[in-house]
C-alpha cells in the first residue's frame, strides 16, 4: 500500500520507519528536508510539498507538533487541499483540539476528502515497538482502510466516533499524564528534603496501587537530572494548555490540572522546553524559586 507520511518529527520518524519495514510503500515530507535522509535510506520516497504527497499517495498520515503546525500543513501554500480529492484519505495523528480537527475535517471533506483524526496514547519507545494506543475518530471507512496501517504502527486502536472524540480522548488522558508528573516530582523532592531515599520511593511505590509505567521509566532518570526528550515538555504543556480549553468549555473544575499547567509553563520559561516532560523535576527542585 502507498502511504504518504507528513512530520518526521520522534514520533514521525518512528511510525512511518515502521510502515516502511512492514513493506508499505511511504513518501515523506517534513517541514526541515534533512530529517527525510534517513527514511530515505530504507526505502522512503520524498514529496517536495504535503501537497505532492497528497497527489501521489491514495492514503496520508500526519504527525505534526501542535493546531498551529497541523493547520499550516493543510490551509499553508504547497499543503493538503491543493490536491485533496474525492478518493484520498488524510489521517491527522497529532495531538490537537476538537476545534482544529474539526475545521481540518471541514475543509477536507468539502473537496471530495475523507478523513479521520487519530491521536496516539504512548512515546517515542512505544512508537518504535509499534505499540502505540490509537485513538481514532471521524470517518469510520477510512479507520476501516487505515487498520493495516494501525496494527503496524499501534497495539490497539479504538474508533470513537464522531470527529472530535479522538482529541478530546487524547487531551483527557494527557491532562491526568501531566498532572501525575507533577505529583510526582513533588514526591521526589519531599522525600529528598526529609531525608529519604528516592530510589527507596521508587521501590514503595513500583510494589503497591499507584505503580505505573511512567514512575518506572522517568524515576530513575529525574532523580539522576537527566531528561532525554521522548515527549517534549513544550508539548506535555501545548496538551495542559488545550485540556484547560475544554474544561473551559465544559465548566469542568481544574485546579490540579491547572497548578501542573503553571509547572510546565515555568519549566518552558526556564529552557526546558525541548527536554522531555519529565524535567518540570527541574523547576521543582529549584532551592532558589521554593
Ligand atoms: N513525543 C511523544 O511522546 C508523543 C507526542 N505526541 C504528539 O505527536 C505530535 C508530534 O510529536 P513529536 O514527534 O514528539 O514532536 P517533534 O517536536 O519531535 O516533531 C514535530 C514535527 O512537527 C513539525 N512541525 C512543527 N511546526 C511545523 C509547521 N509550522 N509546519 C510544518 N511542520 C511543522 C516538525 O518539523 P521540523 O522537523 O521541521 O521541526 C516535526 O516534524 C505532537 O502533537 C505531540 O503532542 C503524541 C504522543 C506521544
Ligand atoms: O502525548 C504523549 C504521550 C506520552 C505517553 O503516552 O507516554
Amino acid at each position: 500500500m502507498e502511504v504518504g507520511f507528513l512530520g518526521l518529527g520522534i514520533m514521525g520518524k518512528a511510525m512511518s520507519m515502521n510502515l516502511l519495514k512492514a513493506g508499505f510503500k511511504v513518501t515523506v515530507w517534513n517541514r526541515t528536508l534533512s530529517k527525510c535522509e534517513e527514511l530515505v535510506e530504507h526505502g522512503a520516497s520524498i514529496g517536495e510539498t504535503p501537497a505532492a504527497v497528497i497527489k501521489k499517495c491514495k492514503y496520508t498520515i500526519a504527525m505534526l507538533s501542535d493546531p498551529a503546525a497541523a493547520l499550516s500543513v493543510v490551509f499553508d501554500k504547497g499543503g493538503v487541499l491543493e490536491e485533496i480529492c474525492s478518493g484520498k484519505g488524510y489521517v491527522d495523528m497529532s495531538t490537537v483540539d476538537a476545534t482544529t480537527s474539526s475545521q481540518i475535517n471541514e475543509a477536507i471533506t468539502k473537496k471530495g476528502g475523507y478523513f479521520l483524526e487519530a491521536p496516539v496514547s504512548g512515546s517515542k519507545k512505544p512508537a518504535e515497538d509499534g505499540q502505540l494506543v490509537i485513538l481514532a475518530a471521524g470517518d469510520k471507512t477510512l479507520y476501516e482502510e487505515a487498520i493495516p496501517a494501525f496494527d503496524v504502527m499501534g497495539k490497539k486502536a479504538f474508533y470513537l466516533g464522531e470527529v472530535g472524540n479522538g482529541a478530546k480522548m487524547k487531551l483527557v488522558v494527557n491532562m491526568i499524564m501531566g498532572s501525575m508528573m507533577n505529583a510526582f516530582s513533588e514526591g521526589l523532592v519531599l522525600a529528598d528534603r526529609s531525608g529519604l531515599n528516592q530510589q527507596t520511593l521508587l521501590d514503595v511505590l513500583d510494589l503497591g496501587a499507584i505503580s505505573n509505567p511512567m514512575f518506572r521509566l522517568k524515576g530513575p532518570t529525574m532523580i539522576e537530572g537527566n531528561y532525554p526528550p521522548a515527549f517534549p515538555l513544550k508539548h506535555q504543556q501545548k496538551d495542559m494548555r488545550l485540556a484547560l480549553a475544554l474544561g473551559d468549555e465544559n465548566a469542568v473544575s481544574m485546579p490540579v490540572a491547572a497548578a501542573s499547567n503553571e509547572a510546565f509553563k515555568t519549566a518552558r520559561s526556564l529552557g526546558h522546553g525541548d527536554s522531555d516532560f519529565s524535567a518540570v523535576h527541574e523547576r521543582t527542585r529549584d532551592r532558589r524559586r521554593f
